[in-house]
């Protein structure tokens, strides 16, 4: 089997607006967040915060408003439609939100796998794996389902076909949006054990997600919180994040006690602990 070379990620004060007739939306405003190569990360927060106009500008389908994002060798801001294009096609593989919406309804699941590949270059083809080992690194070794078309699927198995597909080009970087979402339990973890065996094959896996079990298997959370990183979990402990602006965003636990507005004392103490306490309202 051929493994991928995982792909970095770095975002620096990446910004996007949707300029809409009469008014913007600002739905990212300077978000700093490193991945690196092999690493698997899921994009939690609020609903509208940003998490999917975030993987949509890592999927390289939007550009930056304003601030950096590389994906491997790839500045998003910078790149042509050309270089986009190739980046999607080769670099970056995209799980969309409802699986059928990755297939094609008239193929066979192999020849889902093949038309995802038919696009590759004949000098990258030698990277490929063939469209029965993509269907096993997902859990889709068996003869039936090769030859099923998705409907004849069951839901977990179509979605793990839509992870297969989007891994048919081995591509360094699978994103997915929403991947468990309508999904039974059983479903769900056979589409996670999917991810983790593509993970294991070296490639880098972001999934945004509303399943905070999702965020536990994958073992690093970033929280998106008003269009920024508003915090991190790394195997089970939350952290806040110190933005370039100095900013921090409270945990919402404290931020139900603390209304806005409060004015904080923030000192350094002796032991190198930081002490914040209320002391009125500005
Ligand atoms: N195509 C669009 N045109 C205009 N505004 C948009 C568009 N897509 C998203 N937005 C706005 O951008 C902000 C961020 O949306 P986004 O979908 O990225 O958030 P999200 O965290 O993925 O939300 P959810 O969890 O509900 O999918 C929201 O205010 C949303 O209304």
């Amino acid at each position: 089997m051929t493994d991928s070379k995982g792909i970095r990620v770095t975002c620096r004060g990446l910004v996007y607006i949707y300029r809409l007739e009469g008014y913007d939306v600002v739905a990212l405003s300077g978000v700093d967040l490193d991945i690196e190569p092999g690493e698997a990360v899921a994009l939690v927060g609020p609903s509208g915060s940003g998490k999917s106009t975030l993987l949509s500008l890592m999927a390289g389908l939007l550009q930056p408003s304003a601030g950096r994002l590389t994906v491997g060798e790839h500045d998003v801001a910078k790149a042509s439609d050309a270089e986009l294009q190739r980046m999607r096609g080769l670099d970056v593989g995209v799980v969309l939100q409802g699986a059928s919406r990755n297939l094609l309804p008239y193929l066979t699941a192999e020849k889902n796998i093949a038309f995802a590949q038919s696009d590759v270059p004949r000098h990258r083809r030698s990277e490929l794996l063939a469209p029965a080992d993509v269907l096993a690194l997902v859990g889709l070794d068996e003869s039936r389902i090769a030859r099923s078309k998705p409907a004849e699927l069951a839901p977990g198995e179509r979605q793990r076909l839509a992870v297969a597909v989007a891994m048919a080009t081995n591509p360094g970087l699978l994103l997915a949006d929403e991947p468990t979402s309508q999904l039974d339990h059983d479903a769900r973890d056979e589409v996670l054990a999917a991810f983790t065996a593509v993970n294991r094959a070296g490639t880098t896996v972001i999934a945004v997600t509303h399943d905070p079990d999702v965020g536990a298997i994958l073992g690093r959370t970033v929280t998106i919180r008003d269009g920024r990183v508003g915090a991190e979990g790394r195997h089970g402990q939350d952290f806040a994040v110190v933005a370039r602006d100095g900013a921090v965003h409270l945990p919402p636990d404290i931020l139900r006690e603390v209304v806005p507005g409060t004015l904080l004392r923030v000192e350094m103490l002796d032991d190198g602990s930081i002490r914040m306490e209320p002391a009125g309202t500005a």
